[in-house]
């Protein structure tokens, strides 16, 4: 879950989907309800002298810091301060209660209730999803900013400074929650990022397995098809491969597979390009391009490099050194139907490399 609001450590606060990017502004409505709400029951409660200053205080100050909040999110930055955003919104409101607690208390002598400086809080904490430095630092001003009010006035007598102990206690409490929330969300993102290693990378080659070679293949043929645009897939498999196992050993064969995987590496180094191990010792590299030359040169360099490397194989009924032969299919993607067609294809002129002598590409 990439979210600035379920946040994980290795996100960045620069993503989130639309979907989250509601619930953010459907919570802060919510958030202008609920305080609408306590106004219709605080104003039955509190004395009819304070009703002017209990209402510009909800209605001019604590509704409009919601409204705020609620206009930023359109704006285009609001991603990077989203965390600053909320907590001001939280300390905003916060404050604003403490200033109506101590209004209460100098005009009326009335002890207006305390507990808005949790909710708030757990609001943003939960709700808002602050991290926890964010929520660290709302839990330590809004206590600091509570004990000044009670120093300044008694308003709670005697109960005064176990009040101030409970929204400090309270408010660390919910620190630690969230604390231990951005921790879980940590570790599942960490063991999200190795399964998806696991089900999409070969062990030994480090390239694409099979099934996310056609998954990213299949991605790139759509695109290519949308723009119109050129690619190629050259299918790739080691030649007389059978016969260097038997004679040097499985241990030295998987070597030769990896020494396969560095030669595409280092020939096919376009971002884009998807290289991949289609099965045993068959590779599948997929690339766009603007010519079919370029396809042919980077299939020559593969060729080339196995001839640098001249890595020996003794019981080939060709060349005494390993090679591999490469079949081509290049062209617009909207002349074929389908990747697995230019698949198909490539596989069928790599069955000709073979059948010519190995050692070569055939183009498709
Ligand atoms: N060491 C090792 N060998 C593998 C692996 N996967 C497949 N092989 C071997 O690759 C060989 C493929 O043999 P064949 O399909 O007969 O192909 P070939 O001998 O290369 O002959 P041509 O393709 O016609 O040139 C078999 O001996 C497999 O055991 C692997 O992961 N590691």
């Amino acid at each position: 879950m990439s979210s600035i609001f379920m946040p994980t450590p290795s996100v960045e606060a620069n993503t989130v989907s639309p979907r989250d990017m509601l619930m953010l502004r459907l919570s802060i409505v919510v958030g202008g309800i609920l305080i609408s709400l306590f106004m219709i029951g605080d104003l039955q409660l509190i004395p009819p002298d304070l009703t002017s200053a209990y209402t510009t205080n909800r209605a001019l100050i604590q509704l409009p810091v919601l409204a705020g909040l609620l206009a930023f999110t359109f704006v285009p930055q609001f991603l990077r301060f989203a965390q600053t955003a909320f907590l001001a919104t939280v300390l905003s409101i916060t404050y604003a209660n403490y200033y109506l607690i101590h209004v209460a208390w100098e005009q009326a002598a009335f002890s207006f209730p305390y507990e808005g400086t949790l909710l708030y809080a757990f609001f943003g904490f939960f709700v808002f999803g602050m991290k926890f430095h964010y929520a660290l630092t709302a839990m330590v001003l809004s206590s600091l900013g509570f004990v000044g009010l009670m120093l300044m006035d008694s308003v709670y007598g005697e109960r005064t400074w176990m009040n101030a102990g409970f929204v400090a206690g309270s408010l660390f409490v919910g620190v630690i929650g969230r604390h231990r929330i951005d921790r879980l969300l940590g570790q599942l993102q960490e063991a999200n990022e190795q399964l998806v290693g696991l089900s999409t990378i070969d062990e030994l080659t480090d390239l694409f397995n099979r099934r996310a070679l056609m998954s990213e293949s299949g991605r790139l043929f759509a695109r290519q098809r949308r723009s119109n645009q050129r690619l190629a897939v050259l299918m790739m498999d080691l030649d007389h491969f059978k016969q260097f196992n038997d004679h040097y050993g499985h241990q030295q064969g998987d070597q030769a597979i990896r020494q396969q995987a560095d030669i595409m590496r280092q020939v096919f180094k376009r971002q884009t390009d998807i290289l991949g191990r289609y099965g045993g010792e068959e590779f599948m590299a997929v690339i766009e391009g603007e010519d079919a030359d370029r396809f042919e040169l980077l299939a020559a360099e593969v060729l080339k490099q196995w001839q640098d490397r001249a890595v020996s194989n003794e019981d080939s009924p060709d060349s005494k050194e390993l090679s591999c032969s490469i079949g081509i299919c290049q062209g617009l993607a909207t002349e074929f139907d389908s990747i697995d067609e230019m698949i198909r294809m490539a596989d069928e002129a790599l069955y000709r490399a073979k059948k010519q002598g190995r050692a070569r590409y055939v183009m498709a």
